[in-house]
């Protein structure tokens, strides 16, 4: 079984700060906040499958060539038996051009947050590890 290919978004506004998706109540992962985005979907592209998730969960138009990569994490992820543990791979990408202002549409919360402010945040894992390599390029 090939790794679950997940992409995420930091959209960053004009004033540095950086958009932040708290998990609904009965997803996995509920409640911790993440970097908003997706699975990707067979066929698609990542930044292709990062715009259509930010387009569904936040409501926001963004081409795919305003996405810059800019880190990724994985690991193992369990699943009830008798599925096989599956790998997972988050690809981190910023954001500064998108149109429409971003909205939680899927049940969860969003706040906009100072990268520092972020550090204090209860994480998804994979989030905290893309977290760091966001600061670091962010210059620390
Ligand atoms: N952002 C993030 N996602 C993670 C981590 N670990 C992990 O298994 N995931 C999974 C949860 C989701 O299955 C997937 C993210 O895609 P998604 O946001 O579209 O998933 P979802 O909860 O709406 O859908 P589902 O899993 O309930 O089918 O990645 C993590 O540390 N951070």
């Amino acid at each position: 079984m090939p790794p679950l290919l997940v992409v995420a978004g930091a959209l960053v506004n004009r004033a540095g700060l950086v958009l932040m998706h708290r998990r609904p109540p009965g997803k996995h992962l509920e409640g911790l906040w993440e970097f908003p985005g997706g699975k990707v979907e067979i066929g698609e592209t990542p930044p292709a499958a990062l715009a259509r998730e930010l387009t569904e969960e936040l409501g926001v138009s963004i081409c795919d060539s305003a996405f810059q990569p800019c880190g990724f994490a994985h690991e193992m992820r369990d699943f009830s038996p008798p599925q096989p543990p599956r790998g997972i791979v988050l690809l981190l990408y910023s954001c500064r051009i998108w149109t429409g202002i971003p909205a939680p549409l899927e049940g969860g919360e969003l706040g906009w947050f100072a990268i520092r402010q972020i550090e204090s945040l209860e994480l998804a894992p994979l989030d905290r590890v893309l977290l760091g390599q966001l600061r670091a390029g962010f210059g620390g």
